[in-house]
Parts: C-alpha cells; structure tokens; sequence
C-alpha cells in the first residue's frame, strides 16, 4: 500500500470518484456486464461453475487495472508461490501455510513435514466415519451411534458447522449433529439434554488442544457420560480427538487410535480441510467429504496458474482494497441468497477478520492505511427485512456480496419459492446501484406530494455490489466458493503486507481471563485493575448465587 501505485490510485479516487456513478456507467457503456463479469470452469475435480459478476462495483478498466498492478507490484505472485511452494510465509509463527495440502490430491509438489501424512489421514477419517455411519461401530452398550456432537471453538467450530449446515441436503438425517462452543455451561448443558450417552459419540476438537473453552466443555461431557456409563474404559467408544498435540489428547484419556491427526501448518481458521472436517464426513459422508476437498482444489488451480487479471480472488481482492482503502469503507456484507448458507457469513468473520485485523506489518511497523474489513451479514431475504434500510438509504458506504444458487435443493411448489428469492436476489443489487431519483419520486407521489415525504423516498444509489451465482450448492460448488473467499483474503493481507496467518490478537483477553479467575472468590482478592474492572467485579461478588 505504499509506493507508487498506491499514490496513483489516492489520485484517481480523487480526480475520478465524483464521476463514478454507476447509472452513467452502464448508460455509456452496453457491455459493462461482460467486461466486468466472469465465468469460473474448474479445470481440474468435479465440475464446478461460477459466475462472479463485478459490473455494478465503483471501478473503471483504468481502477481495475491499477488495482491490480498494485497487488503485483505488492508482489501477490510471488507470494502465492511461495504459500504453494510451503515457505514459512507465516513469520510471527515460523510456519508454512498448506490448507491447500489437504486438498491437493497429487497435483501441486510440496515438500513439508506432516504433507505426506495426509492421505493415511483421509483413509482413518473415511474408514471411522463409515463405520460410524453404517452402524458397525458401537457405543458400549452394542447400540449404534445416531447423535455426534463436536465440541470446540473457533476454527475447530465454526468450518464444520458451516459446512454442516450449507450442505444439509447431503446429510445423513438420521444423525444428530450438535456443535458446543461457548464456555457458558448452558451450551453444553442444553446439547446434552437431547443426548443419549449410550448412542452419543463426542468429537473433541482442538488443534492445540489447550483451549480452556473446548477442554473444559469435553471434561464436562465426559463427566456426564461416566455419570451413566461408570467405567473409564467406555470413554473409547464414545470419545475421539482431531489434534496437533498427540500428548494432550492421550492425558485427557483418550487412545490415540482415536486421535486425528493434523499439522501446525494447518491454521485453525483454514482447518475444515483437515480432520478438523471429521463431523462434516459423519454428517454428508467421505465421498461427499473428498468432493468438496476437490472443489476447494480446482479454485487453487485456478488461483495459481490464472493471470492476475482474469484471477477470481485477485479481482475480488483489489475491488475490496478499492473500497477499503480509498473510499473508506469500513465494512464487507456477505448476502447468501441460501437458506443453507445462513452460516456463511458467520464463518468468514473469524476467516477474514483474524486474518487481516492487523495494524502491523510484515516488518513489524504500524501501517498508515487501513486493513481487513469488518465482515458480516445474513441470509436473503431475512435482512432485507432489518438491515437493508441502511445499506440503502444510510449514510455509509456498504460493499456487498450477494450470493445465489440458480436451482434450490428444496424446488417446492414448482420453484415458485426460489423464484421469488432469485426475483429478491436480482432486485437488491440494482436499487442498491441504481437507487430511485427524486424525480422518479416525484413522478411516482403526483403533484401536491409533500417536499419530506419526497426526500425521504429518494434511492440515492450507485452503492456497490458483486453478485456470485453457481447453479446447485453442491459439496464441491461450496468447496471452491470457501477457497475464493480464503485466497481473496490472503490476496488482500499481501496488498497490505501484514501477515494474514497469526493471531496475536486472541492472546491478550486470555491472559487477563485467567488471572481474575483466580480472583473471582473474595473480594480482598481482586487486586491490580481499574476501577471499572474492580468494580464489576464486586458486583459479581456482591450479587451471584451458585
Ligand atoms: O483449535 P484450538 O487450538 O482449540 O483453537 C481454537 C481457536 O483459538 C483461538 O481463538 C484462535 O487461535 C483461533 O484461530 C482458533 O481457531
């Protein structure tokens, strides 16, 4: 973001922003739509397309082309080759970042520990997951397993329960599928109550394994299983571990025949990839497991042999910078126009945000320019209903990324319902574009309407959008969407030059947390805080009943 081409484009924002107007855009300009939008073909894998539609973002060729010169002259392909080749392009953490590995099928050449081990994993994980799903494997009574339940946080959550959910319709329906997080012991609490501990099987899953959340829930669980089962060595049958950290696992107890293995140069964030993705090959099962794995590699294949210009994470990349860094966005709205999506949004929140909610740079200096955005967003239509307004009327500027398949899983009534989804889909893009003038208003009340009511029912428009359509959320159309968003935000992170692959930030909070919770019990105990803090404490203290 700094140099040459950075100063270029604060030039062109200045010079060109006031006349970006996306009206006139696509008035001067019949071909916008073809110039701006491309077609995704997987080359390799299942078939996958994608249509990804940047006409109605606020870019000119000339924008467009100097965005991305910018992420060359940031050194993008470079730095992508050296992610695909296993540098330690982490360097906070010294570490190689290879989610790609675990979807690479033979096809890129990497040379890292642990890389070689990935298909033994794959065969434990489809060997398991099948007996589990077929019945053959037991719970220690000899009944068959119809509950799973995942329990970790972060990374070890929030893939596989977006994955789960977004691929419903694959699912095994006669498997209950819970995912526990939260540290407050009602999400344990209210999951076990729809539990059997006779056909429950508990996924502990954390890549270090010493998250106080996941290992203090997968203690609870245990304890209540025991509660029923008594004896110790029924914990086999109905406790497995997905982990970096094989010692961890063995002194919770559980064997490490039942331990999944993965590699520190797994990030938790890119994990689903990984046997991190075991409750998502119980749900939709390993062949569909291997197909989004495979999807995920065609957009690594795309991403590494595809010119910048034609480059899908490339192109959505720079456009984000665009808005980020030039016009002052501060916010990304992911817009699934897919019930099963509705989780989306959620996920690439930890994606993005951990990645690249960093004010340091790769050298260690505090950068002069802003970096990752603020993600979120919600299912179609549901936020046309509460947030929409704002997006629209509002006095900010709301990138948007609105998502739709081209045929639903769930065609009822003749696809009258997706219809009307795909007539919401279409129609919230081009208000949000095009807006409404006051004219147009005017034309529309009749004469004699009152002056307010006029000005409040002007659209301005020209706020942006891209539009992602594939034709079915297949496991693999999900597997290459996830893999366009990852390599968008690794694109960015190179833009901005930090690194897109620790998480410092996650750091601090735990710390404090442990000390007031030696602190918790007296109040003479609470020492070394502001007031503020001191002083909810001693609230706590004052009013809690246990
Ligand atoms: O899988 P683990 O080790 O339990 O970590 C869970 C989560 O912990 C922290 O919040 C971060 O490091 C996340 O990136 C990670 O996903």
């Amino acid at each position: 973001m700094n140099g040459k081409l950075a100063t270029e484009l604060q030039e062109l924002y200045d010079s060109e922003h006031s006349k970006i107007i996306l009206r006139d855009l696509f008035a001067q300009n019949p071909t916008r739509f073809s110039r701006f939008s491309r077609q995704y073909n997987s080359a390799t894998g299942p078939d996958v397309t994608m249509l990804i539609d940047l006409s109605k973002n606020l870019i000119t060729e000339k924008i467009l082309a100097t965005l991305l010169s910018l992420a060359r002259e940031a050194g993008v392909e470079e730095c992508r080759d050296k992610m695909f080749s296993g540098e330690h392009i982490n360097n906070t953490e010294d570490r190689a970042v290879l989610h790609l590995a675990l979807r690479n099928f033979n096809d890129f050449r990497i040379s890292e520990h642990g890389v070689d081990e990935v298909p033994a994993v794959l065969t434990h994980m489809k060997e398991f997951s099948e007996s589990v799903r077929s019945g053959a494997w037991k719970g220690y009574t000899g009944k068959t397993i119809n509950t799973i339940v995942n329990i970790g946080i972060g990374g070890s959550d929030l893939g596989p329960v977006m994955v789960t959910e977004a691929l419903k319709p694959y699912s095994k329906r006669d498997l209950k599928a819970h995912f526990v997080s939260n540290i407050d012991g009602t999400h344990i609490v209210e999951t076990l109550r729809e539990c059997d501990p006779e056909r429950t099987l508990f996924i502990i899953a954390s890549k270090t394994f010493t998250t106080q959340e996941t290992i203090t829930n997968a203690e609870s669980a245990r304890k209540w299983f025991l509660y029923t089962a008594k004896d110790i060595k029924h914990v086999a049958k109905h406790f497995v571990a997905l982990s970096t950290n094989t010692k961890a696992v063995t002194a919770f107890g559980i064997d490490e025949s039942n331990m999944f293995q993965f590699w520190d140069w797994v990030g938790g964030r890119y994990s689903l990839w990984s046997a991190i993705g075991l409750s998502i090959c119980l749900v939709i099962g390993y062949d569909n497991f291997e197909q989004l794995l495979k999807g995920a590699h065609g957009m690594d294949k795309h991403f590494k042999e595809t010119p910048l210009e034609n480059n899908l994470p490339v192109l959505m990349a720079a456009v984000g910078v665009w808005y980020n860094d030039f016009y002052g966005a501060q916010t990304l709205a992911l817009l699934p126009y897919d019930q099963y999506l509705h989780k989306f949004a959620d996920y690439f929140q930890q994606g993005d945000m951990e990645s690249n909610g960093k004010s340091v740079n790769k050298e260690g200096e505090r950068v002069k320019y802003q970096t990752g955005p603020i993600i979120w967003g919600a299912a179609g239509t549901n936020g046309q209903h509460s947030f929409y307004q704002l997006i629209h009327q509002g006095t900010k500027i709301i990138p948007t990324d609105f998502i739709a398949p081209t045929s639903s899983h769930n065609p009822i009534e003749h696809s009258k319902h997706h219809r009307i989804l795909l007539s919401n889909f279409f129609a919230q893009p081009e208000a949000l574009a095009f807006g409404k003038t006051v004219e147009e208003v005017r034309k529309e009340l009749g004469p004699g309407a009152s002056e307010i009511v006029v000005q409040s029912k002007v659209f301005e428009g020209n706020r942006p959008s891209t539009s992602i359509m594939f034709p079915l959320l297949t496991p693999a159309t999900l597997g290459a969407l996830i893999a366009l968003y990852e390599h968008k935000i690794f694109v960015q992170g190179v833009i901005w030059g930090i690194n897109s692959f620790d998480q410092m930030g996650v750091e601090l909070g735990k710390v404090l947390a442990k000390n007031i919770l030696a602190q918790l019990e007296k109040p003479e105990d609470v020492q070394g805080h502001d007031s503020s803090t001191t002083g909810l404490i001693h609230y706590y203290q004052k009013y809690r009943q246990e």
